[in-house]
């Protein structure tokens, strides 16, 4: 146990082991840093390819220590696989089973520092032995919880006939007592759910792993607020029946001085308007995944006529964004358009005062970040909990607009450049209306005791906990 509560000193010690995802892990970081500044003491678990990536988030080094572990090599995964960034999607269970293996090597790391709580999201196996030291657990979600509330309870079982894929209308229809009407999927959308409840040989399927993570637990945390999502927490608790401890948005802070955005970039973004041009990033994993959807975002941009910067990863079947370009794009957009397949600073990109449109995924990082800035919102989700991230964005808080789709699931150049035009059009009443709600739930969140606000109450949550 850390030196809470017996010496006076209220620092506590905190083993984290999330998924291994990028986008959990810095999530995981994130919190850690909050926690660290508040003076706890944080053993990080993490596999050692993702180390070079994380280290630099890490902003308080005394406290926040990294510990790797050995990610074992499972038959059908590739070789040295470690993060999920490695793995095809249809092979992510397989690095769960990977996940399940370190359990020895965790359990040597509780018993050497009997830690006071330990946080993780998937090894669902962590309360089993984190009680024998006398460690309190937090299942920390990084994902929305209108994404959890619709796939994730109880009420969402789903009786699995062997070997038959469950229907889309099957997949679709929301648990008993599901509290929105909005934040829902259609059929057609509820097709890329199949993955949540399908059986893998030795490790179940996905829900069992979550619920089972959920229902072990001491306490369940969501990296969400009230104000956005107060009634999905509700319905998570009276589901679990455990205590729901929300964190607030736990953005990462801009150290001032610290970090500037890439000259290439602030140079590029200086020859336009203040708030003319249009960002579109669609995350840390390639999400689109078909060429000729890849080229129709190009299409659409270009057709707007304003000036763009889109950051993303290559489609399927080409190893560079600029091999999947449509013909005779990059000649014409000289000059006012740039498709890049690398990595940019998308936080710092978003508040240029050039920038004025931001077109995403609706990953849940990204949904805070644009929430913060005053970009007007177009989105494009992908896959389930993206598209619920919108629902909740575009339904529930009219706060932005989702391009609209096909039949077939896909988007037009024509139906994004209408998008993009709604919201950037002088004039435009739906334009008006969501800078309008925009607005009002920027000053809501950056507030200046908003986010403090969350991270303050969320110790005092843990130290009860620690107590109880
Ligand atoms: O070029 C880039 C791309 C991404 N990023 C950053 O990387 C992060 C991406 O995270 P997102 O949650 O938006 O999206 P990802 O698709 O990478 O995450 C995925 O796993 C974690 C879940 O919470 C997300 O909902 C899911 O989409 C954001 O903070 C974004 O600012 C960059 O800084 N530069
Ligand atoms: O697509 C999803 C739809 C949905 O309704 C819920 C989720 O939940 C989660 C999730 C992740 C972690 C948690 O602690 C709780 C919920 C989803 O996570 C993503 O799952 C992918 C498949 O395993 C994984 O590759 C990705 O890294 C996760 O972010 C997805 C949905």
């Amino acid at each position: 146990m850390g030196d809470f509560g017996s010496d006076g000193s209220s620092s506590m010690s905190i083993v984290m082991y999330p998924w291994l995802a990028f986008g959990h892990m810095t999530a995981f970081l994130h919190l850690s840093n909050k926690l660290a500044e508040k003076g706890h003491e944080i053993v990080f678990l993490l596999p050692k390819k993702a180390l070079d990536q994380v280290r630099p988030l890490n902003l308080y080094p005394s406290l926040i220590t990294f510990h790797t572990i050995s990610i074992p090599h499972v038959k059908g995964l590739p070789p040295g696989a470690e993060t999920n960034s490695d793995v095809p999607f249809f092979l992510t269970h397989l690095l769960a089973v990977a996940m399940n293996q370190t359990r020895p090597e965790v359990e040597t790391i509780l018993r050497t520092n009997k830690p006071d709580l330990v946080f993780y999201d998937s090894a669902d196996w962590i309360p089993e032995i984190a009680r024998p030291v006398g460690a309190k657990t937090v299942c920390y979600n990084t994902v929305s919880a209108a994404s959890i509330a619709l796939t994730l309870v109880p009420a969402a079982e789903r009786e699995i006939i062997d070997g038959k894929e469950m229907s889309a209308e099957e997949l679709a229809k929301p648990p008993l007592g599901y509290p929105s009407s909005k934040v829902v999927l259609l059929a057609r959308e509820a097709k890329t759910l199949s993955f949540v409840w399908r059986r893998h040989e030795g490790i179940g399927s996905f829900f069992d792993g979550k619920v089972t993570a959920m229902r072990n637990c001491d306490a369940i945390a969501i990296r969400t607020c009230r104000e956005t999502e107060g009634k999905f927490c509700d319905y998570i608790e009276s589901q679990y029946n455990r205590p729901v401890y929300l964190t607030g948005p736990v953005l990462p802070v801009d150290e001032p001085n610290k970090t500037s955005l890439e000259p290439r970039w602030a140079d590029w973004l200086a020859k336009f308007k203040p708030g003319s041009v249009v960002f579109c990033a669609f995350g840390s994993q390639p999400v689109v995944d078909k060429i000729d959807q890849f080229q129709e975002l190009c299409l659409g941009l270009e057709a707007t006529g304003l000036p763009f910067l889109v950051a993303i990863k290559p489609p399927s079947g080409v190893s560079t964004v600029e091999e999947a370009l449509p013909e005779g794009f990059q000649e014409r957009v000289r000059g006012r358009g740039v498709v890049y397949g690398g990595w940019v600073q998308q936080p710092m990109i978003l508040d240029h005062p050039s920038v004025g449109c931001f077109v995403t995924h609706c990953g849940f990082g990204s949904m805070w970040e644009s929430l913060m800035s005053d970009c007007q919102m177009v989105l494009v989700p992908q896959h389930g909990e993206q598209i619920l991230n919108a629902r909740l964005m575009a339904e529930e808080m009219e706060v932005a607009v989702e391009v609209e789709r096909e039949e077939n699931g896909w988007f037009s150049r024509r139906s994004l450049e209408d998008a993009v035009k709604s919201v950037m059009g002088e004039g435009s009443e739906v334009g008006e209306k969501v800078r309008k709600n925009h607005d009002k739930w920027r000053c809501v969140l950056s507030d200046s005791g908003f986010a403090d606000g969350y991270i303050s109450k969320f110790e005092q949550n843990l130290t009860d906990l620690v107590k109880s």
